[in-house]
């Protein structure tokens, strides 16, 4: 595996994946743009900070790309659609650098109030002033937490240490969680005319973007102080730069831009105010945070490469944690009940239906269906197909997907039924697991059970005495061994299904052997990977 560094992710991180015997590392730091596309398509992952932008461009310029790797949370350099759309992988740090994010909020907070960094300059210049510098305390004040997330949290609970009044906006939390920080939960319109101070922490998306503008600036109270440690755009920055002149706002504290490094006439006369207190980016920037998010990426990367699950991937759908090791196992049976199914259909596919049975059906199933999907998919489109993009290449290839659930089970406690309809074709096989290991019950609708293998031959005959002899026959005389035969039938003498396991392939001629001496109507030799 190649991977390409191209912003500064700590040693301690990158030393994991260094001393992995597969993967060749190269640390490319300050290239541009250009420079990267070119070299980008050699590589399989890409390791990230906020420095680089990984755009369309970019990952069409990535043709072996694998997994974005982003060494921190936001991912708004990042576009995950495209990825996903590419199948790419894309995967974040989201608690590595939590605490010294809300650590910086509060140091650009007190900064301000307290004129430290003009004090500082002032200072080392040789002066010694101090009416200048009177500043404001934090006790008393209400504070207003927009984005209650993991660092406006933590930023919450440091206010209150402060003895701050706090109450927070964020529509997407549960109540509880603000009644266990004890925060009241209020709406933005609340925040914005009650608060001395504002905080925002949420990510830059379409709906926050300039969520504090020209209105919510004029509605605020006069005096108000504005810290943002997010990322630039949440506050639009040429009403911010208007709301600090009119004196409306007492000042701010920046330390994310909506261009980095910051070049626009906007940004310079902000940056230079003098009610600014101004960092570049550095709310991630600690030692502890940064070996943090380096380690739990490269963790990231190692589990891929194990096949291992990617907890943090923010498109492939997985389950709850606590779920994991239950659901694995109906992972691998769902996969070995795709191959099977999809080798017999020869048509295109027009719909696919996944039913799950049992207390299977009480979980959220999506893993096992995109999985089954992914699987099915594989088989039939030149594009590698993956969690990623199961979805999205199902759909452009017009494929009705559908998920049908009972708890009711009927012979077993839990069963996979996937059915796949092509052009005036249906096939349909169900599976269990027994003692953990994936079995097949169900083809068409006749009771099966057998144990998926490498190599299986299928085939439906008219049943009538000596034809197991004539398969075994001519299967011997070619020097193939069958493990294990299961034959399904409805009545005596009628149509008989059945499936042979087999030490090692058959060829097209022996194939036409088995058909010609059986009649088969059907006969399919099969070769299963995801039962090696
Ligand atoms: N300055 C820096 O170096 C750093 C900046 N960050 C940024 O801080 C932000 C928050 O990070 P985390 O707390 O880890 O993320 P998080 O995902 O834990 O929290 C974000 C919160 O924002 C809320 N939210 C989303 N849309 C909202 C809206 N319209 N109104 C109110 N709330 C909304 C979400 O419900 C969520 O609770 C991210 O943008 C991240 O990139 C994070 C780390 C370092
Ligand atoms: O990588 C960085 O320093 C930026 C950190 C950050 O903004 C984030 O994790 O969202």
């Amino acid at each position: 595996m190649k991977i390409i560094v191209t912003d500064e992710v700590a040693q301690e991180g990158l030393a994991l994946l260094q001393q992995d015997p597969r993967v060749q590392l190269d640390v490319r730091l300050g290239l541009k743009k250009e420079e990267l596309y070119s070299i980008i398509g050699d590589y399989d992952v890409i390791i990230t900070r906020s420095g680089t932008t990984v755009d369309k461009p970019l990952l069409d310029a990535a043709t072996k790309l694998k997994m974005v790797a982003r060494a921190g949370v936001g991912v708004d350099n990042v576009d995950v659609d495209y990825a996903s759309s590419k199948g790419v992988i894309v995967v974040n740090a989201p608690f590595g650098n939590t605490n010294s994010a809300a650590e910086h909020a509060m140091a650009l907070l007190l900064s301000f109030c307290r004129n430290v960094t003009k004090a500082n300059t002032s200072l080392k210049g040789g002066a010694w002033k101090r009416a200048p510098f009177t500043g404001y305390e934090l006790k008393g004040r209400k504070a207003g937490v927009i984005g209650l997330g993991k660092v406006g949290g933590r930023v919450a609970t440091r206010l209150k240490a402060f003895e701050c009044d706090v109450i927070a906006c964020d529509p997407y939390i549960a109540e509880k969680r603000a009644h266990d920080l004890g925060v009241r939960l209020v709406t933005l319109d609340e925040v914005v005319k009650t608060c001395d101070i504002i905080t925002v922490h949420t990510p830059l998306t379409d709906e926050t973007r300039d969520m504090i503008g020209k209105k919510e600036l004029a509605a605020m109270k006069e005096g108000v102080i504005i810290i943002n440690a997010a990322r630039g755009g949440i506050i639009n920055e040429e009403a911010m730069l208007e709301a600090l002149d009119s004196g409306k706002v007492a000042g701010a504290a920046f330390d994310v831009w909506s261009q980095e490094p910051p070049d626009s006439e906007t940004l310079k006369k902000l940056i230079g105010h003098e009610k600014m207190v101004v960092t570049p980016h550095l709310g991630a920037n600690t030692f502890e945070a940064q070996v943090n998010v380096a380690v739990d990426v490269s963790r990231e990367i190692i589990h891929y490469l194990n096949e291992q699950p990617v907890d943090n991937a923010l498109n492939i759908p997985r389950f709850d944690a606590s779920l994991m090791d239950q659901m694995r196992p109906y992972l691998t049976l769902m996969n070995v009940l795709a191959d099977f199914a999809i080798q017999l259909v020869g048509s295109n596919l027009n719909k696919i239906t996944f039913s799950y049975t049992g207390s299977l059906a009480q979980h959220d199933c999506t893993p096992i269906t995109v999985s089954g999907l992914a699987a099915l998919l594989n088989r039939r489109v030149e594009q590698e197909v993956n969690m990623v993009n199961a979805q999205l290449v199902a759909d452009r290839m017009g494929i009705v997907v559908e998920e049908a659930k009972s708890s009711q089970s009927e012979a077993f406690s839990n069963m996979i039924t996937l059915t796949i309809e092509g052009s005036g074709e249906k096939r349909l096989i169900s599976g269990t697991l027994f003692e953990g290991v994936p079995r097949v019950v169900k083809l068409r609708d006749y009771q099966m059970d057998f144990r998926p293998e490498e190599h299986m031959l299928l085939l439906a005959y008219g049943d009538r005495p000596g034809m197991i002899g004539r398969i075994g026959t001519i299967l011997g005389e070619h020097d193939i061994n069958i493990g294990s035969m299961n034959l399904g039938r409805r009545e005596k003498k009628g149509e008989a299904m059945v499936i042979l396991s087999l030490d090692s392939q058959v060829s097209p001629e022996v194939v036409e052997k088995v058909k010609a001496a059986t009649d088969a109507t059907f006969i399919k030799p099969l070769y299963l990977v995801t039962a090696k």
